[in-house]
């Protein structure tokens, strides 16, 4: 656990709202219930939530920055017994997603089902435009490539990077659910998709043992929904690549299992 600097060091992020605020989403009522017959993806440039003034700073207090790690650290507080099922522990209340994106999904146990259309429609398509790609895995992480979540996750400075890895250590501990985190000087690329994963039967005999396969499920979803939680207010990546390009149906999820040499591979 990296050592927080005793002086109250500033840290300037570009914010939606100040992490310190992240306690006050709890009581919000503004935040957002997607309608699940949404056929149209907003575009990037239509946020539903109030953006701040060009040029707005936040000034965020090293206690703010420990608001994030003592949060990170409560939704770690868990009963170990549920974990070793495989399944995530039991936490008094799941910590909100920030806006523009739904509760949290069920963690379902292992081996998980792929998201189906539904599931990629509510859940999958909002995190597009917190600049979330769907990319195909590098086969060294697993025996063979999968559909993978990918984002950038860029921070002023080292110490709320530092911070932001320790919630995300945190996170996979409480969900039993791991990602690859590709870092650098003042960013990190998270990766993360189920090895675990069930693919769809393709004659309804088949056996499940069969179809176990490393693809997308609700509990990635929930992995990118608690680093949202975490990382709220962060400046958002610059991408190459729209929501629009981005997989819509479990049939185009799945066509992104192979990297293909045209892939823009963005992160
Ligand atoms: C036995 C243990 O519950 C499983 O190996 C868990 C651990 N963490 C995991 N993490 C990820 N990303 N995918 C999995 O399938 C997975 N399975």
């Amino acid at each position: 656990m990296l050592a927080l600097p005793s002086r109250t060091s500033n840290v300037y992020v570009r914010s939606y709202r100040s992490i310190a605020g992240l306690a006050s989403l709890r009581s919000s009522s503004s935040f957002c219930q997607l309608p699940r017959t949404r056929r149209t993806l907003p575009t990037a440039s239509t946020p539903k939530w109030p953006l701040p003034a060009p040029g707005h700073h936040i000034t965020t207090t090293t206690n703010a920055l420990r608001n994030i790690i003592e949060r990170a650290r409560t939704m770690s507080t868990e009963t170990r017994t549920r974990k070793n099922a495989g399944g995530t522990s039991d936490s008094a209340e799941p910590p909100v997603p920030p806006p523009g994106l739904p509760d949290l999904p069920p963690a379902p146990s292992y081996p998980c089902p792929f998201l189906t259309d539904e599931e990629i429609m509510t859940y999958l398509d909002p995190l597009y435009l917190k600049s979330w790609t769907v990319q195909a895995s590098n086969p060294g992480q697993s025996k063979n490539p999968a559909p993978e979540l990918v984002k950038r996750f860029e921070f002023s400075s080292q110490p709320p990077l530092h911070l932001f890895l320790n919630a995300v250590n945190e996170i996979e501990s409480k969900e039993n659910h791991h990602c690859i985190q590709e870092t650098s000087t003042t960013a990190v690329t998270i990766r993360v998709h189920t090895h675990s994963g069930l693919r769809p039967a393709s004659h309804p005999e088949e056996p499940r043992k069969g179809r176990i396969s490393p693809g997308i499920t609700l509990r990635d979803i929930r992995f990118a929904y608690l680093l949202e939680a975490v990382a709220d207010g962060q400046k958002e990546p610059r991408l190459d690549v729209t929501p629009e390009e981005q997989p819509h149906t479990a049939k185009a999820v799945e066509a992104r299992r192979q990297k293909t040499s045209q892939e823009k591979v963005v992160g």
